[in-house]
Formats: C-alpha cells, sequence, structure tokens
C-alpha cells in the first residue's frame, strides 16, 4: 500500500453575507472525510488566535478603508502561515470560509479602496508563506477553487433579515451588497480556472449538487458525494 499523502487541496467559499454559505461548509468537509481525507475547517477573517482578534476589531469597530484592508491582510498572513500552509504541507483539505476574493469585493468594490493597491497587497500576504520546497520563493498562495455563491442583493437581505444580529458589514445598505457583488462578479471574470460560481438562488439540495458537481469534476471527490445533500 502506498504511504505517500495525497496533494493538498485548497478550497474557499465566498458570496455576500447572506449568500447560504455556512450552510455548506460543513457538508463539503464531511464529503471529504467520508472519502477519507483529513479536512482543516477555516475562515477569514479569523482563523488563528490572533486573526480572530483582528476579526473582532474588523467586525465591531469603526475604521477606514485602508485601515480595514490592512487588518486583513495582517490577518490573513498569520492565517497562512499558522494553518493554512501547514495543513497543506501535510496533504490535507484546507476549507476556507472567505479569503483575498472577499477583500477585493468588500474593501474594494464595496468601500471603494483602490484595486491595483489591493493587489500589491494580496502579493505581498500571500508570497513567501509556502512550505513546500518545491514552490519557488514567488509563488503566491490562492485557493485551487473559489466557490462563489452568486445571490442578489435583494434576495440576500430577506434572508438575512430573520437570521442573526447583524455586524458592522451585515448592517450595511442594499447599494453596498449590490457593489459587493459586483467585486465578486469581476474577481471570477478575472480568474474563470479558479472560480465556480454556484447559483445561490435556488434550494439548499440544488446548491449542493453545483458544489458537489464542481468539486467531482475536479477528480478530488468520487461521484458518491453528488447524491448526499
Ligand atoms: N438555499 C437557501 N434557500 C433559502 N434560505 C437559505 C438557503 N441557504 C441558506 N438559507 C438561509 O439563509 C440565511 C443565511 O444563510 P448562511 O448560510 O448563514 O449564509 P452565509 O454564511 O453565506 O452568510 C440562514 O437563515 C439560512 O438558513
Ligand atoms: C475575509 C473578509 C471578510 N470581510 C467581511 C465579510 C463579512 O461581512 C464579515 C465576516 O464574514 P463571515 O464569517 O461570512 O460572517 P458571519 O460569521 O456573520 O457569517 O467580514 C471583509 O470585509 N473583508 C475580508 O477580507
Amino acid at each position: 500500500m502506498s504511504t505517500a499523502s495525497p496533494k493538498g487541496l485548497f478550497i474557499s467559499f465566498e458570496g455576500i453575507d447572506g449568500a447560504g454559505k455556512s450552510s455548506h461548509i460543513a457538508g463539503l468537509a464531511q464529503a471529504f472525510r467520508d472519502q477519507g481525507r483529513v479536512v482543516t475547517l477555516t475562515r477569514e477573517p479569523g482563523g488563528t488566535p490572533l486573526a480572530e482578534k483582528l476579526r473582532a476589531l474588523m467586525l465591531h469597530d469603526a475604521m477606514d478603508p485602508l485601515t480595514e484592508a490592512l487588518i486583513a491582510f495582517a490577518a490573513r498572513r498569520d492565517h497562512l502561515v499558522q494553518v493554512i500552509e501547514p495543513a497543506l504541507a501535510r496533504g490535507e483539505v484546507v476549507i476556507s470560509d472567505r479569503f483575498t476574493d472577499a477583500t477585493f469585493a468588500y474593501q474594494g468594490a464595496g468601500r471603494g479602496f483602490d484595486w491595483n493597491q489591493l493587489s500589491v497587497l494580496e502579493r505581498m500576504a500571500q508570497t513567501g508563506t509556502a512550505l513546500q520546497a518545491d514552490l519557488v520563493s514567488s509563488f503566491m498562495r490562492e485557493p485551487d477553487m473559489t466557490l462563489w455563491f452568486d445571490l442578489p442583493a435583494e434576495v440576500a437581505a430577506v434572508r438575512l433579515a430573520t437570521a442573526r444580529v447583524p455586524d458592522r458589514f451585515e448592517a450595511q445598505p442594499g447599494e453596498f451588497f449590490a457593489r459587493v457583488a459586483q467585486g465578486y462578479a469581476q474577481r471570477a471574470e478575472a480568474a474563470p480556472q479558479r472560480f465556480v460560481r454556484v447559483d445561490a438562488n435556488t434550494c439548499r439540495e440544488a446548491v449542493w449538487e453545483q458544489i458537489a458537481q464542481a468539486v467531482v469534476a475536479k477528480g478530488w471527490l468520487s461521484s458518491a458525494a453528488e447524491s448526499k445533500a
């Protein structure tokens, strides 16, 4: 029997607040575990003790868009170094509730922070973190797949109205989320090989089918996962 560990996989979930991500993240993790993979389930901002402190600041304290973006990337750097890269080096599946696309969508498109400057910060924060010897030092870590839950802002607002007490982002008006949704669309258009658009404006079962299909099509899960809605 081969003892070689499988290749690490990095999958992010993205979309505006209320798009329905949380309802499926645990399901995808379980599908991988059912097929013998070790899964690290994590989130941004957060995922380490330091990054969780930064998350609390971001979600509850008023600040300008540059401060918000710098905190998001500081938290991300710590998360990459402490959690994501070690897990990938061990051959695990890392599933993160949000990653850098959220910074482009929320701080970029939502708050109006300069997209090119975000790209500079992205490169700084996500380069030089990889532990694998075969990755050159200029390698920038990005997810292998981003499942983008696409949902009109007005539908998400209806879902959130009864779901939970809003944080600093969820309390934003509808126009903010329309801009954030547009930001995600722009990121998806720029990286079609990484992004999978999930039509989130449908029932949970149909959303799961789209997720399972995408992961099965990559050969990362066997088709048994597709019937687990
Ligand atoms: N496909 C769906 N159809 C209708 N409501 C949904 C669907 N998926 C999730 N919801 C509900 O919408 C709300 C937001 O879902 P959640 O998974 O917390 O979104 P997110 O994690 O993307 O912010 C919750 O009340 C959840 O039960
Ligand atoms: C990762 C990230 C999240 N965010 C925002 C998006 C969300 O409104 C919030 C936290 O995300 P999330 O964990 O989806 O919130 P919840 O626990 O309420 O489901 O942080 C940014 O503004 N920039 C970022 O870089």
